[in-house]
This record gives structure tokens, C-alpha cells and sequence, in this order.
């Protein structure tokens, strides 16, 4: 059962961190927020079940930031804490929506059993264990090796290294190994070490304090704050800078860290996966990436196959992703000619599955009638020599992560007016966004 997600919006630190305490003691996952702005962009940036907010707060009070949640999304519980001599206002908040209301001083009795009072929303993908087969597709002995070696590895803490090439399936692995873990039910935050510059990458990571710097208006929690408890897979970790090398050897070595600009040191329990398509012994070689951090990181090293290495592997993807596709459209399941599937299964796949995937996608959507053809695959996989010079073709981006990247552009990535573009819930949008790593 998946445990719900509790933000506490309350600006006595203090008190917020006895919340805090209490609540991690009771299993739930919890963020905290000391001001409504920090609050928003943790709305914005998680799956909140909960929000536990304190009437009088700096910049927001908690019955603007009620209306704001009730606003982007009305399964989102709110429960208001006030003290006695403000009780209208919270009368007043429960006629806006809030779920409950506590007095303060209060006991800690009573903010558990309110808590616990409220029914969570479940999300129905995130119930349940993690079905390995049907989200990764392993009929190769290759891949069948692998997945015994993940369920070897899953419940040690070690960090993890995977390597393979783009589009083999990397990112799905880091996923599936949180998920057969003890520490499914905590976060699993990717972060895309390449999409940003240095200086980002740095507050991204490790977050900061309000005034860190000029244009620090706010407290920005890092993603390694925000994976506390869970997972964090650092994709393209060979694309980091030295300073950053520096910092995260340091994060490791001392399990803890503090926010730029902080002095309050945060204690850390993350397990690290990390993943990249080059090769970080290379790297190493050529004194581009600290030899320290490399034996910290690659304390297990996986390695993911090339799909035309595992070509057994081929028809069930092909198979899975036309189904994947026809739900996604609402367009019928297609079969494939048995030319075109000798096509598909004696090219070499350059992008790997996530091309596969791509032009599967592309396919069931322009071929006419209800068998795809060798004459709807494009034309170089019949003459190859025509093949695009990135190898990857012209099917790279899928049409959905193009659908999503134009939403959000539309809408300067406001994830609540995104979402409503596209016709979808917050948080399946919040889903895709991970997916395809739009996140950062
Ligand atoms: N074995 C598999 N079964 C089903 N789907 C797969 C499998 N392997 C990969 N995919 C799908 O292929 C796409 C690419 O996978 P993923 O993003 O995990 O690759 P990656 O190696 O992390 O890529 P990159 O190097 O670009 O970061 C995803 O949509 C993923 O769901």
C-alpha cells in the first residue's frame, strides 16, 4: 500500500521538525515548507497527498495558500493548524475546503489521528509491487542475468553504476531496482546531469537558503533533500564538473549535507544510482572524472545490453509497445506483416529500445489499415546507406514527449495549466514529465 505524502507548511522550525519527526515515525513521507511560496514549489515539483498548513505564515497565510491548493487540485487534503484565539478563521478554512482543523498548542494524539482520519487518493499505477514483466520486457538470457543480478542487489544500500548504451533502458533499470527495494514507497528523483549548467545544477542538486545568493528569493530544497529516505539516479553522471565532483564525493563520504547559503547540516539516507552511455573508466583515465568518486558510485556496476545484442528480446518489445501505443491513442492493435517484422528484426538499432519504441509509435499511427507494412517503415531501413547521420532517425523524440514539451513551453512550464491543456490529471502529467525527463 502506498503511504501518503504530507507537506507541513509551518514557519516555527521547530515545531515543523517535531511534525516532521512524527510523521516519518508513522510511516508517511513528508516534505516540509517554512513559508507559503517554498510550499507552492513543492506543490508544484511532488505528488502531495496532505498539506498540514499554519494559518499565520510570512508571505502567505495559510487560508491563500488553502485557496491556491483547492485551486490546482482539489484531491489534495488540507488540514489547517491555528491557534484558539484565530478559531473563525479556521471555521472559515473548512468552509473553503480544508478537511480539518487543529488548535494549537496541541498534542501530538491529535495531529495523528487527524492525519490518519483523512482517505488518501490512491494512484492506481503506483499500487501493488512492482511487476517486472510487464513494465521491462526480458525474454534474452542477457536481460534474464541481469534481473537476477538487480534482485541480488536491490536490498543492499550500495550505489549502483549502470552503463549501456542511449536508449537501452537504463533509467527503467534504476526504477525497477528502487521499486524491488526497501525503499519503494520513498522517492525515486532523477536528475539529467547534462541539461544543466554548473551553477544550476549545483542548487538543483543540493538546494539553498533564501539570500544564498542574489536571485535566492526563497529556500530551494536540493534533490538530494527531496530523495531522503529513497533513491536518487544521476543520469549523465559523466557530464559533471569538478566542483560538482567534489561536492557529491563529500555527500557521500559524510552522509549529510547542508544547503548553499545553510548552516543547518541535514542528515542523508539516499542510495545512488547513477548511469551514463560513455565510458567513465575513460574518463578517469583522462583525469576528467575524480578516481575517488568513481569507486564511490561504482560500487556494483550493472551493465545493460544493446538491443541488437539481444535480439530475442525484439518481438515481445515490438509486441508491447504496439499495445502501449494503441491504448495511449485509442487507435486499434495492429499486427505487423512478416516482411516488415525481418526488417525491424535485422536492423541495428543504433537509439536501441527507445527507438524501437519510437517508431512503433510512429508506425501504428501512419500505417492505413490494421497490419503495419514493410512499406511504412521509413525508408532507410531498407537502404541503409540512406540512414540519417545521427544515427538515431528521424523518430527520436516520441510524439507524446513532443506533445508534453509543447505544453509546458506553451504555458512557461506551469504544470496546473499544462495539464489542463492536455486533458490530464497534475499528477499523470507529473508522470510523463519523469518519464522523459522534462523535469530539469
Ligand atoms: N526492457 C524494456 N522493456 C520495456 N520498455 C523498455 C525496456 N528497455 C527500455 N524500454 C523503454 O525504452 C525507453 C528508453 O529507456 P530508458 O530511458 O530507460 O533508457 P536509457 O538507457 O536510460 O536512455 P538514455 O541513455 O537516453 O538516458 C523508455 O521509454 C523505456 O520505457
Amino acid at each position: 500500500m502506498k503511504k501518503a505524502t504530507i507537506l507541513i507548511a509551518e514557519d516555527e522550525v521547530n515545531l515543523a521538525l517535531l511534525l516532521e519527526r512524527i510523521l516519518k515515525k508513522e510511516g508517511y513521507l513528508v516534505y516540509t515548507a517554512s513559508d507559503g511560496v517554498s510550499a507552492k514549489s513543492i506543490l508544484e515539483a511532488k505528488q502531495i497527498d496532505l498539506v498540514l498548513t499554519d494559518i499565520k505564515m510570512p508571505d502567505m497565510d495559510g487560508i491563500e495558500l488553502l485557496k491556491y491548493i483547492k485551486k490546482i487540485d482539489s484531491s489534495i487534503e488540507v488540514i489547517v493548524m491555528t491557534a484558539f484565539a484565530t478559531v473563525d478563521t479556521a471555521i472559515n478554512a473548512l468552509k473553503l475546503g480544508a478537511k480539518d482543523y487543529i488548535r494549537k498548542p496541541f498534542d501530538i494524539d491529535e495531529v495523528i489521528s487527524a492525519v490518519k482520519k483523512v482517505q488518501f487518493e490512491e494512484a492506481p499505477d503506483e499500487l501493488g509491487t512492482y511487476d517486472f514483466n510487464s513494465m521491462l520486457v526480458t525474454n534474452s538470457q542477457k536481460m534474464q542475468d541481469l534481473v537476477k543480478l538487480i534482485h541480488k542487489v536491490a536490498n543492499s544500500n550500495a550505489n549502483i553504476y549502470i552503463h549501456g548504451e542511449t536508449g537501452v533502458g537504463k533509467e527503467l533499470v534504476a526504477h525497477a531496482i528502487h521499486e524491488i527495494s526497501d525503499r519503494r514507497g520513498k522517492p525515486f528523483i532523477k536528475v539529467n546531469c547534462s541539461a544543466l549548467p554548473e551553477t544550476l545544477l549545483e542548487s538543483e542538486l543540493f538546494g539553498y537558503e533564501k539570500g544564498a545568493f542574489t536571485g535566492a528569493f526563497n529556500r530551494k530544497l536540493g534533490r538530494f533533500e527531496l530523495a531522503n529516505g529513497g533513491t536518487i539516479f544521476l543520469d549523465e553522471i559523466g557530464d559533471i564538473s569538478p566542483l560538482i565532483q567534489l561536492k557529491l564525493l563529500r555527500i557521500i563520504q559524510q552522509k549529510e549535507l547542508e544547503r548553499l547559503g545553510g548552516t543547518q547540516t541535514i542528515s542523508l539516507d539516499v542510495r545512488i544510482i547513477t548511469a551514463t552511455n560513455k565510458s567513465l573508466d575513460t574518463l578517469v583515465h583522462a583525469g576528467q572524472f575524480r578516481e575517488d568518486l568513481y569507486y564511490r558510485l561504482n560500487v556494483i556496476p550493472l551493465s545493460v545490453p544493446p538491443l541488437r545484442e539481444r535480439r530475442e528480446d525484439m518481438t515481445s518489445l515490438i509486441q508491447n509497445f504496439i499495445k502501449i501505443s494503441s491504448d495511449m491513442y485509442h487507435t486499434p492493435y495492429k499486427e505487423i506483416e512478416a516482411e516488415a517484422m525481418e526488417v525491424l528484426l535485422g536492423y541495428h538499432w543504433p537509439g536501441n529500445v527507445r527507438e524501437l519504441e519510437n517508431i512503433i509509435e510512429r508506425l501504428l499511427l501512419i500505417s492505413e489499415g490494421t497490419v503495419i507494412k514493410s512499406s511504412d517503415l521509413p525508408p532507410y531501413f531498407l537502404h541503409p546507406e540512406d540512414e540519417p547521420s545521427d544515427g538515431l532517425g528521424i523518430y527520436k523524440d516520441s510524439a507524446e514527449e513532443k506533445i508534453i514539451r509543447k505544453a509546458l513551453a506553451d504555458t512557461d512550464g506551469n504544470i496546473t495549466k499544462a495539464a489542463e491543456k492536455l486533458g490530464i490529471s497534475r499528477r499523470s502529467l507529473h508522470r510523463k514529465i519523469n518519464k522523459y525527463n522534462l523535469g530539469s
